[in-house]
């Protein structure tokens, strides 16, 4: 009866958590800022990252969630010099991200909301990390993109590309996006992974940009065990 009642007691927990998510509805930068700038441990980066997983637990949140365990496990094995991230918000992928960057890697992200891109940076630098290791970008990806190759060549020794590029924005911009990079030759000719993420479990939302990775087996190839595609890397989380 005690393991029955500790069931009952997180299945509880579980649905007060949800009901408490649907009753506060809309997600809020603010509040997602001010819930991990207050307490979370600064300068501790494993703190950031479960304060935004305890707050997740009972408001709503666009954070990529921390089951994507695939997401490390990408990043490791790229181990990629410069990072270009489409879609911040709080910063939480940022932090994410930095922390599993070799010391000499650099993150840039881009986000299109200055009250997001203002918050999640401060929240970057709660969690320790320096401007010499990222770069907050605020505006849209299709704005960004084409301004990005003077950044790069700035950056000694990755001016070669992006050896990792995560897509977390807006979905309907994923294609144009990767044809913006394509075309602006952004992604490093060593190899580069592309993670795209769908909120929707059906990822109907990526059909065209799967489509187009799909099209060119010589350029891009396919993670099978990542349900996914990739270029010389690339692949599709859901969330
Ligand atoms: C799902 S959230 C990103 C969550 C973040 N990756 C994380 O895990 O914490 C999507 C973000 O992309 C931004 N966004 C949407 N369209 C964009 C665009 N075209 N260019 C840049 N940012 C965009 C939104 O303002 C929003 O903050």
């Amino acid at each position: 009866s005690g393991r029955y009642r500790v069931k009952v007691a997180a299945l509880c927990h579980r649905a007060l958590a949800w009901a408490l998510r649907l009753v506060r509805g809309k997600v809020c930068v603010r509040s997602t800022h001010a819930y991990v700038f207050t307490n979370c441990t600064h300068g501790r980066v494993d703190s950031v990252l479960e304060t935004f997983d305890l707050y997740a637990e009972t408001h709503p949140s666009l954070c990529i969630s921390s089951r994507i365990g695939k997401l490390d496990e990408v990043v490791m094995r790229a181990a990629p010099s410069l990072v270009l991230e489409l879609g911040m918000h709080c910063g939480y992928s940022s932090v994410r991200l930095l922390r599993l960057l070799p010391p000499h890697g650099r993150l840039l992200t881009v986000e299109v909301d200055p009250l997001a891109a203002e918050l999640g940076e401060e929240i970057i630098l709660v969690a320790g990390f320096k401007h010499s290791q990222f770069q907050v970008v605020t505006s849209s990806s299709a704005e960004a993109i084409p301004t990005l190759r003077p950044v790069l060549e700035a950056d000694k020794g990755t001016g070669e590309g992006f050896g990792l590029v995560l897509m977390d924005h807006d979905p309907q911009q994923y294609l144009p996006d990767l044809l913006a990079l394509e075309r602006e030759e952004l992604l490093s000719p060593s190899g580069c992974s592309l993670l795209l993420i769908s909120r929707n479990r059906r990822a109907e939302e990526l059909r065209d940009v799967l489509q187009h990775i799909r099209a060119r087996p010589d350029r891009y190839c396919i993670k099978s065990d990542f349900q996914c595609m990739m270029e010389r890397c690339g692949c599709a989380l859901s969330d």
